[in-house]
């Protein structure tokens, strides 16, 4: 059998570092980043508030220019050092944060503005086919300020899906919209560009935006991507101590590796090593020292278990409670327990580990 050959990557962006003037200096704030997307893949930069992720959809889309590097598109190179093509010759749509609607234009007309080479009958017909995908066809002769702020975020997705753009920004596209809403339409917004097969990539501080709508999500930390994954690997198998507390919550444990075994032993138990885990050991005990990630599902609680912990924080989160447990040693923990089990702050409740792999760090000194 033949093995998978990867896309080919359709968006190239090959160590850009990207700065801003700052008086006679350049102040560079991306430093060597690279990621690819295949043609239809939507992609995420996931980073806490300064980390770079706008700047990096900026130089994309041509309102900054590379120190270095060079980000390529279907095979047309838009950026390198000392050569910007302008923003409007990249066929890249931008959907911003403020929606940045003309506020004097209908929502027909908003859809429509950047479709004026093209004659009024497919004109129409493509406006109609947008509102329709966008779900507002009932609000097209109604203008921006009488519309609710998720219904102009689609007005804003189908104007920028209009002119059929080779790759679509999402700057932080859903930061206004309350929780719920957020998580909804970004499912709603995966689905339109699966369907129309647009390349995309999203800015968002928020994981579970990036988990709702990106196929592959890079991890930033201070200019730099540490990790591209899978939603699913970025949680279970996070490169390092940033991602893993980036990404879902936990906390670290110590714990002392047992070589022979294939085994972790924390104060809760042993947990087994999973194959490629890449522990080091220095001494000739065959054992290590180590902080095991424990995530807040790793942790059950079961009433039969003689082990105890006592609950020091609840935050109600609907389905579940995310508890904040104290062991014997003094040592919290998180536990994610089904919110029929009210337990009070300083009550003590049996709890067991529930983890099938385990993920560890070198203790920091
Ligand atoms: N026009 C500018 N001039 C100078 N420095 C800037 C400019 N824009 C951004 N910066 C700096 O570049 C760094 C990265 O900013 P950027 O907006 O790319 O981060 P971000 O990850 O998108 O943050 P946020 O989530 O808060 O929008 C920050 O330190 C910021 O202060």
């Amino acid at each position: 059998m033949k093995a998978a050959l990867p896309s080919p990557a359709y968006l190239s962006v090959d160590a850009i570092r990207v700065g801003y003037r700052q008086s006679r200096n350049v102040h560079e704030v991306v430093h060597g980043l690279s990621f690819s997307l295949a043609r239809g893949e939507i992609g995420c930069l996931l980073g806490p508030s300064g980390c770079g992720k706008t700047t990096v959809l900026r130089a994309i889309a041509g309102f900054e220019s590379l120190l270095d590097g060079c980000i390529v598109l279907g095979g047309r190179e838009l950026s390198q050092a000392g050569t910007t093509a302008p923003p409007e010759t990249r066929q890249v749509g931008v959907v911003f944060q403020d929606y940045a609607l003309f506020p004097h234009l209908s929502v027909w007309d908003n859809i429509g503005f950047g479709l004026r080479k093209l004659n009024a009958t497919e004109r129409k017909a493509r406006v109609d086919t947008l509102l329709a995908l966008v779900g507002l066809s009932s609000h097209a002769r109604q203008y921006p300020h009488e519309l609710s702020g998720g219904q102009q975020q689609r007005v804003a997705l189908a104007r920028a899906l209009a002119p059929q753009p080779d790759l679509l920004l999402l700057d932080e596209p859903f930061s206004n919209l309350d929780v719920d809403l957020r998580e909804r339409l970004a499912l709603e917004v995966r689905d339109i560009l699966k369907e129309l097969g647009t390349t995309a990539i999203l800015v968002t501080h928020d994981q579970h935006e990036a988990f709702a709508i990106a196929d592959s999500i890079g991890v930033m930390h201070n200019g730099v991507i540490v990790q591209w994954d899978s939603a699913y690997n970025l949680y279970h198998r996070p490169a390092d101590r940033f991602v893993a507390d980036f990404i879902g919550q936990g906390v670290f444990t110590p714990g002392v590796v047992d070589l022979p075994r294939q085994l972790v032993n924390i104060e809760l138990g042993s947990l087994p090593l999973c194959q490629g885990v890449d522990v080091c050991i220095t001494n000739d005990r065959d054992e290590q020292q180590v902080d095991v990630l424990l995530r807040a599902d790793d942790v059950i609680h079961d009433d039969e278990s003689p082990l105890q912990a006592e609950v020091v924080r609840k935050a109600f989160r609907g389905a579940e409670f995310l508890y904040t447990l104290k062991l014997p040693s003094g040592q919290q923990l998180l536990a994610l327990v089904p919110s029929h089990h009210d337990h009070a702050i300083g009550e003590k409740i049996g709890i067991k580990l529930s983890a099938d792999h385990v993920v560890t760090f070198p203790v920091e000194q």
